[in-house]
């Protein structure tokens, strides 16, 4: 038996991060920290209740070894023995079964318990990514968040469930044993009471520089992940422009980032662990030492010197695997740190959008909608206006284009109108009310969008239908379908309607997955339709089908168009023309035409294809 010390077990593949321009949350105390994650368990009480019962049971047995030792010593081993060595063999065979049994029990609930909070605990956290205000996105990449998701609450994992569990098993049997050394013999367990503090207080001391290591290597990892994530991501561009190589070395270096970070942290490991394995021997050697003295004068029988050492070995086993448990211990708390600062601004959003957010009971029904004098500046570029007082209207089922050169904020526009943002300056009304009257889900219902690269999910064709209106029945599907000019062409599918569409979408062409996605907003059917027109042209006869599909979808609607082709606008009642975030002209296209102002110039001097794109239909 040898007391057990990897306190600098290898890094483990997690990565944790402060998002970036973060969240401004500081750590909590590592109490508080504890408090939390511990909290999560309360609900299973009863199982952790068994748990424990099992583990002081099991602890307990562990214990009464050295007992048996002292006996085999003093009574089976020496003259005029009263055991005989069968009867205390058989006995210790039946202890170490039940002692099995026992322990089993701890492990198998401590780790299920550990698995449930975890797993609950990321859920909680992920509802918490998900719920962010837009402008969270704008300021953290997705690898942290997903790095986050996995990882950190992975490395919670690991110390809530097997780590705890071992964690209390020699917790109680290092107590235990300290508490039996003192009932065996009080005058040589005043040796290990100057042993023990030394071995504390180097802990703690160790234990806050492996947290922060520990914090500064999961950034590091996050910010590898971030890279491999993007990068996967983009593939098809990364390839196209021949990066792989590129890629591949910028990885390397984010990775020996961390390595070397880890680095640090396994010196710092090997020179505590080793540490505290030589402080126990040392002990053993001193005990060895002053017990042999008292069994040679008679003052100690040698059955109880046997059991003392049993008990000394006993503790320093204990606290050589809590030593290296520390470790693990400190690099959770680094990860449980983030994970609760995360879900703790994702509360504050809430209340701050609770603040203004309507719970009235009103719904979009008529699509009026008016811009009043609106500026708006995005969270993360405070020093650049996007809009600055925008004015305009639109009636109910009326079309108006937007039109712009690029980065005008025709987008904007759109974003401002889905409650992404909100408003600096001004008002944004639906139905003659704000934004901020309706409640989430009435705002959902109420306003749809169709972006300019539509995003599918990685399900079925039927599913991403669905995605709006998940109760929608197959006939209703179908019919979407049909009325987006997508039926055919899913019905050619071998699998039709449960044909898989890949991540975002990409085993449909361009054209088919702008159909599938618009016929996800004729099913959500909502009575405002913004509809970011594709740049990218498709073939004509694909490009008819589009059409055709999308003013099916805008009749009878109030629709937003950001156009980029002649033809869209033409279609409209109204357009407006925006210039660095202005609005210069509005009208109907005809007026405007005829008044020869900046949308005249623009389509006659043709300039809105540079603009625009240069792939435009213009
Ligand atoms: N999420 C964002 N965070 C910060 N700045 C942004 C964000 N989105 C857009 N911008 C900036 O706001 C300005 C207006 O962008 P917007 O997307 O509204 O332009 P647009 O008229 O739709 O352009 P395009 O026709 O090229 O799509 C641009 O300068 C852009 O860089």
């Amino acid at each position: 038996m040898s007391p057990s010390t990897d306190p600098a077990s290898s890094p483990s593949p997690v990565a944790s991060s402060a998002p970036e321009g973060g969240d401004s949350h500081e750590p909590e105390s590592a109490t508080m920290t504890w408090r939390r994650l511990f909290g999560l368990a309360r609900p299973h009480w009863r199982p952790l209740a068994l748990a424990t019962l099992a583990l002081v049971i099991g602890s307990g047995i562990t214990l009464a070894y050295p007992q048996v030792g002292r006996v085999v010593v003093d009574e089976v081993l020496s003259e005029g023995a009263s055991y005989d060595l069968s009867t205390v063999g058989g006995a210790l065979l039946g202890l170490f079964l039940v002692q099995a049994v026992f322990f089993s029990l701890r492990y198998y609930l401590f780790t299920v318990v550990g698995d449930r909070v975890v797993a609950d605990l990321r859920t909680s956290l992920y509802g918490a990514i998900i719920g962010r205000e837009m402008a969270f996105f704008d300021r953290t990449r997705t690898g942290e968040l997903t790095s986050r998701l996995a990882s950190d609450t992975q490395l919670l994992q690991s110390v809530v469930t097997t780590n705890l569990s071992m964690a209390l098993r020699y917790g109680v049997q290092a107590l235990g044993g300290l508490v039996l050394l003192f009932v065996t013999n009080v005058r040589l367990s005043l040796v290990m009471i100057v042993v023990l503090p030394v071995v504390v207080g180097a802990a703690m001391v160790y234990g806050r520089r492996v947290r922060r290591l520990s914090r500064e290597v999961q950034d590091a990892i996050a910010d590898s992940t971030s890279l491999a994530e993007e990068s996967i991501a983009g593939v098809r561009t990364v390839r196209s422009f021949g990066r792989e190589a590129a890629e591949r070395e910028r990885y390397s270096e984010a990775i020996e980032r961390s390595f070397s970070l880890a680095k640090s942290r396994a010196v710092l490991g090997g020179i505590f662990g080793g540490g505290v394995t030589f402080l126990a021997y040392a002990t053993i050697a001193v005990i060895v030492w002053v017990g042999g003295h008292q069994v040679l004068s008679g003052a100690m029988s040698a059955g109880e010197l046997t059991a003392y050492i049993l008990y000394v070995l006993f503790v320093a086993v204990s606290l050589g695997v809590l030593s290296g448990l520390w470790t693990d211990f400190a690099r959770a708390l680094g990860a449980g740190e983030r994970v609760f600062g995360l879900l703790d601004a994702a509360t504050a959003d809430r209340r701050r959008e609770g603040s203004v957010a309507g719970s009235s009971s009103a719904v979009i029904t008529r699509g009026h909608v008016q811009f009043n004098d609106v500026s708006f500046t995005y969270p993360t570029r405070r020093d650049s206006p996007v809009l600055r007082g925008v004015r305009f209207e639109v009636h109910p089922g009326q079309k108006l284009a937007i039109v712009g050169a690029s980065g005008a904020g025709k987008s904007t526009i759109a974003n401002l109108l889905s409650a992404f943002y909100a408003p600096d300056d001004g008002e944004v009304y639906v139905d003659g009310l704000t934004l901020e009257a309706y409640s989430e889900e009435a705002l959902r219902d109420g306003i749809g969008m169709v972006a300019q690269e539509p995003v599918l999910f990685s399900g079925t064709v039927r599913e991403n239908v669905r995605y709006g209106r998940p109760e929608a029945d197959e006939g209703a599907i179908r019919e979407a379908l049909r009325a987006a000019n997508a039926l055919d062409f899913v019905e050619e599918f071998p699998e039709g309607l449960d044909t898989v569409v890949g991540e975002r979408g990409v085993r449909l062409s361009g054209g088919q997955k702008q159909r599938v996605a618009i016929a996800r907003a004729l099913l959500k059917d909502p009575r405002v339709l913004i509809l970011d027109e594709a740049t990218s042209a498709l073939d004509v006869e694909s490009e008819a089908l589009v059409q055709e599909a999308l003013d099916r979808l805008m009749e009878g609607r109030t629709t937003l168009i950001i156009a980029h082709r002649l033809s869209t606008v033409a279609r409209a009642d109204q357009m407006i023309v925006l210039d660095r975030g202005v609005l210069v002209e509005a009208g109907s296209p005809a007026e405007l035409i005829d008044k020869g102002g900046v949308y005249a110039r623009m389509v006659q001097m043709q300039a809105i294809e540079d603009s625009v794109s240069k792939t435009t239909s213009w």
